[in-house]
């Protein structure tokens, strides 16, 4: 007999199912943070990746058992597979792709609400070298007009273009080498914040018009995020403008751009005249062949 959800999660489509998963770890994030308060951050860092993963790892066993999972918090996750010895992912028609808690700093900081749940979906049969089909990035501390926690999906509007300077988000911690020529070729402004999927939300949203990363980055760092750019409309690519490419046997994906489309090429532009060495392992093609 087929199990029914009482909550009816195993009727929802992937794209609904990847928000609730979002929003149910965000849940359980905020009380956790309420609960443990910020007197430990190291420890509240290790208990708030540890219960998201859990969380979603066990969702995504019981309604979606049959799909490979990719999660930071998975021992093996980092690890670059050979062709010898594979991960069963690398077989998978679909594999979901998972940071449980990014901006991991930034939550284990009171006041701050620069820190995300990323959920995403691969799948092989999306195009050549697979494509990303839903993606959500949920922000549990930050609220909608109802004050509901933000979730951000595929369905977003593409922001109208903004007047004056082009304010490029960074990361507060580790931002790109080459930032502060970028900023005086292109006579823009760095906008510092944490959080890979709460950036590229600000690019969605209009807060900011791009976010550029290069440095260091893996595959569930960008997935959720790039699916809800792409969806909106934006542009995502590697730093040199080719496609990014998921579930791929490394995980490293260690540069990144996403931005509205009509600065995709001066911003691609200005970053190759800052003289930064362009990805070698990064492959030419379109970039939207990465949302299938
Ligand atoms: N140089 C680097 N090497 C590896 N990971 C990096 C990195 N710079 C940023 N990241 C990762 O990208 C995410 C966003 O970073 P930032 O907030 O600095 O913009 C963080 O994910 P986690 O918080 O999930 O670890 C962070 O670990
Ligand atoms: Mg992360």
């Amino acid at each position: 007999m087929r199990h029914v959800a009482q909550d009816g999660t195993d009727r929802l489509d992937d794209q609904a199912f990847a928000e609730w998963l979002a929003g149910r770890a965000g849940a359980a994030l905020t009380a956790l943070r309420d609960q443990q308060g910020f007197a430990d951050p190291a420890a509240l860092k290790d208990a708030g990746d540890r219960r998201s993963h859990e969380l979603l790892t066990t969702a995504l066993g019981r309604w979606r058992p049959a799909d490979a999972v990719l999660s930071e918090e998975q021992a093996d996750a980092r690890r670059a597979w050979s062709a010898g010895e594979r991960a069963d992912r690398l077989d998978a028609e679909r594999v979901w792709i998972i940071d449980p808690l990014d901006g991991t700093r930034e939550f284990s900081e009171a006041g701050r609400t620069d820190w995300a749940v990323h959920v995403a979906l691969w799948r092989r049969s999306a195009g050549p070298d697979g494509g990303l089909v839903a993606g959500a990035v949920g922000m549990p501390a930050r609220t909608t007009l109802d004050g509901g926690q933000l979730v951000l999906g595929t369905g977003c509007p593409t922001p109208p273009p903004a007047d004056g300077p082009i304010r490029i988000a960074v990361s507060r911690s580790r931002p790109p080498a080459f930032v502060d020529e970028l900023v005086q070729l292109l006579d823009a402004q760095a906008v510092p914040m944490g959080s890979a999927g709460v950036k590229v939300c600000a690019v969605v949203t209009g807060e900011v018009d791009a976010y550029v990363h290069a440095g260091g980055q893996y595959e569930w760092d960008s997935a959720a995020p790039v699916a809800v750019a792409l969806g909106a409309g934006m542009h995502a690519s590697r730093i040199d403008g080719s496609p990014l490419r998921y579930n791929r046997a490394d995980p490293r994906l260690p540069d990144l751009l996403v931005c509205r489309p009509d600065l995709a090429d001066p911003l691609l532009d200005a970053i190759a005249r800052t003289g930064v060495e362009m990805p070698a392992s990064a492959v030419t093609g379109s970039p939207g062949q990465a949302f299938g």
